[in-house]
């Protein structure tokens, strides 16, 4: 699958919230959250909503790659914290840049979201349908989470980032991928549900739109799935972990990045994390680590890279990329 991510950007909030400032929030303590998650600090909107930010990427993107928007065949935007149902936020992104010739839409993978997106915007190259695409993955957690609820609110963060993807000659590109679902876990993430209600029924299901999750059952599901995943598509690629530079993993919790080093063989320097400043930024999490890697020239041509997510669904995915 020939194609090239030709520019990567990151937009997070100026806003940043401190375990220590959380701690006058909730009874809680950076001694409690830090040795847990990794996480110090996240970046929190203060009057931007999810397409702002997924616009300031793209805005980045096609500065960075002299690209035109008018360039663009589509607008993916991966996202489980939209401005709203409709208008979905690719499409607010693609009035925002005037992308005339684009079509757009979101994708919900919740924190495999970056994964999942990748795979359907290399599909649509691979298809030889179109040939330049722009993927975002971009969130607005801190709209999603309850404050009060100290077990979820200090693992949070808002932020985005994203890609341009062009068909190419060169051989580089997706070498492999594996994704699977996981729902009869599902309820181990839950967020976002708003009230099922009717006039001729009355409510028929409980409102609570906050996140709710069983870190610990999460926690053990990702430590002992992910590696069956990423293994499956290290197979599909004729790789094994040692031929693979980068695992770019969703940036939720520094312990399972620990572990998956770990049960891999591979050193930690392969593992790179963000999270101590960022938090857990769903599908932007992995984007942003992306760009802040290849704005410091760590991502050199002729790399192997594994991205990997996992989270709400429950879902997984992988893919091996050639740079
Ligand atoms: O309480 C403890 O000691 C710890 C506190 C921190 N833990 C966790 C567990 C799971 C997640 C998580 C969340 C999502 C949702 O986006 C996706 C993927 C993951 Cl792996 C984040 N943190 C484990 C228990």
């Amino acid at each position: 699958e020939k194609m090239k991510i030709v520019a990567t950007a990151r937009q997070v909030p100026e806003r940043v919230v401190t375990n220590d400032e959380l701690t006058d929030l909730m009874d809680t303590s950076d001694e409690w959250i830090y040795p847990r998650t990794g996480i110090h600090n996240r970046h929190v909107v203060t009057d931007e909503n999810t397409s702002d930010l997924a616009t300031s990427v793209a805005e980045k993107l096609l500065a960075e790659s002299g690209w035109s928007a008018n360039d663009l065949d589509f607008i993916i935007v991966s996202t489980m914290s939209p401005d709203a149902l409709s208008p979905h936020t690719a499409a607010i992104v693609q009035g925002n840049i005037e992308a005339t010739n684009a079509f757009a839409f979101d994708v919900n993978a919740a924190c495999s979201g970056f994964v999942y997106g990748l795979s359907v915007a290399s599909a649509f190259l691979s298809s030889g349908r179109y040939q330049k695409g722009m993927f975002i993955g971009a969130e607005v957690l801190s709209k999603l989470v309850d404050w009060q609820d100290r077990t979820v609110s200090v693992l949070f963060g808002d932020g985005a980032g994203g890609v341009l993807l062009e068909k190419t000659e060169e051989q580089k590109g997706l070498l492999a991928e594996e994704l699977q679902a996981y729902g009869d876990s599902g309820e181990a993430i839950l967020t976002g549900r708003f009230a099922n209600k009717n006039a001729f029924v009355g409510e028929i299901s409980p409102l609570d739109p906050y996140f709710h999750q069983d870190g610990r059952g999460v926690y053990s599901f990702a430590t002992r799935e992910v590696p069956k995943v990423l293994n499956k598509a290290l197979e599909k690629a004729g790789l094994t972990a040692d031929d693979v530079d980068l695992y770019l993993a969703h940036q939720a919790n520094h312990r399972i990045i620990e572990s998956m080093a770990k049960n891999f063989g591979q050193p930690m320097e392969k593992f790179p994390t963000n999270m101590v400043e960022y938090g857990n930024t769903s599908a932007a999490s992995t984007a942003i680590l992306l760009d802040e890697l290849q704005k410091t020239g760590k991502i050199k041509p002729g790399m192997t890279v594994a991205f990997v997510g996992f989270g709400g669904g429950l879902a997984i995915g992988a893919q091996i990329w050639q740079f």
